[in-house]
């Protein structure tokens, strides 16, 4: 058993702190609202993020984050990617000795294009033992009812991650896989939720099933076409942190990026679709960073360049989704064909 701080008492970090409770760990789950933590601590429940779950004992709530992070080995951290700098800043001056973070988070950063664990480690600075990433096909409000759930942790220190895997693993319902590709699990989980988007637009415009699958699958071709040029193996995007949850975001009512632009398709504002969502809708962000890099990079992602122009330079999404139909004539196989003869 061991004594585990979660930062972020939101949907994931929440789900996730359960998960280590059953596991049998200590967890202290920390959250910037004092109100919210006497809830947890009183009532036993997190209403605005998993509304209806009952959380169990070994989970007390925290709100000083010196308190949760003292003499702890290892946190988890889950806030949206752009709280993550801020967050840091405050867990190191919280610290007396280095530490193991996992993040969980899903983004990669607009302008520097780095991934999360990239921020983590030029944050951290010596203060950082190891970073490992926990991505994967895993919604929280499925994984806080107990139904089975697989993942996939990655490090560039594998003993980390191993033992990573071991602190989350749950015989019943939360499997954990190892992948030693750390830039295919991080850029599969921060792009799938682009996709997802697109995915919510074309339901929200009334088109069906054919739509969906045609985003699917031409939505992993790009993120392996950015991917691989980011040094990523391309046999990553064929598992849990790349197919994997590019299908459970895409066809979920749970994930926020599909409600999100489900909205958008249905012709609401950005501005109003994101102030009534609650939670955190990681694609738009991703977005931004993702055209950059396939500017820089020369890589294409006609998905995600419609994507953009339809966020952020309003282009209607109707308008969006006819525009890939009538894109030049290609070869399906064309970029893979590339990759596996590189
Ligand atoms: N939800 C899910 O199913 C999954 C989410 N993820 C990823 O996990 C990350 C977190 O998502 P999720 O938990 O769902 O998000 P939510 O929107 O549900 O919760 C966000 C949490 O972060 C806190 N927070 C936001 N900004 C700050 C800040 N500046 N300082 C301290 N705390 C802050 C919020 O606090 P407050 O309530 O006070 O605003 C809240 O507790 C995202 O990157 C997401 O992509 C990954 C897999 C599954
Ligand atoms: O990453 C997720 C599931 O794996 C959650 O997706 P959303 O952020 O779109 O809800």
């Amino acid at each position: 058993m061991e004594q585990i701080a979660v930062l972020g008492a939101g949907s994931w970090g929440t789900a996730l702190a359960m998960v280590l409770a059953d596991n049998a760990h200590s967890v202290r789950l920390w959250g910037q609202r004092p109100e919210q933590i006497k809830e947890i601590n009183e009532k036993r429940t997190n209403e605005k993020y998993l509304p209806g779950i009952q959380l169990p004992e070994g989970i007390t709530g925290y709100s000083s984050l010196s308190e949760a992070l003292e003499a702890i080995d290892t946190a988890v951290l889950a806030v949206p990617t752009k709280a993550i700098r801020e967050v840091l800043r405050k867990v190191k001056q919280c610290l007396r000795q280095p530490i193991t973070i996992v993040t969980v988070s899903k983004g990669i950063e607009p302008d520097t294009h780095k991934r999360i664990s990239e921020i983590i480690e030029e944050e951290m600075g010596t203060l950082l033992q190891d970073v490992v990433v926990l991505s994967g096909p895993s919604h929280a409000e499925e994984v806080s009812l107990r139904h089975p759930t697989t993942v996939t942790v990655s490090s560039k220190n594998m003993t980390a991650a191993e033992r990573v895997q071991d602190l989350f693993m749950n015989s019943q319902y939360f499997r954990v896989y190892t992948n030693p590709d750390l830039i295919g699990i991080e850029i599969g989980g921060a792009l799938k939720n682009i996709i997802a988007l697109a995915a919510g637009i074309t339901d929200g415009l009334g088109y069906g099933d054919n739509a969906k699958a045609a985003l699917i699958t031409r939505g992993l071709a790009e993120i392996a076409r950015l991917g691989c040029a980011l040094g990523a193996n391309p046999l990553t995007f064929s598992g849990l942190a790349g197919i994997g949850d590019l299908i459970v975001t895409c066809t979920s009512v749970h994930s926020r990026n599909w409600r999100a632009g489900h909205l958008l398709g249905k012709g609401n504002p950005l501005d109003e679709v994101l102030q009534s969502m609650g939670m955190v809708v990681e694609g738009v962000r991703t977005t931004k960073a993702a055209h950059q890099l396939a500017k820089k990079l020369n890589v294409k992602m006609p998905i995600t360049e419609v994507l953009y122009d339809v966020l952020f330079n309003g282009k209607d999404p109707k308008e969006g989704a006819d525009s890939l139909m009538a894109r030049m004539k290609t070869n399906e196989m064309e970029d893979l064909i590339n990759i596996l003869e590189k």
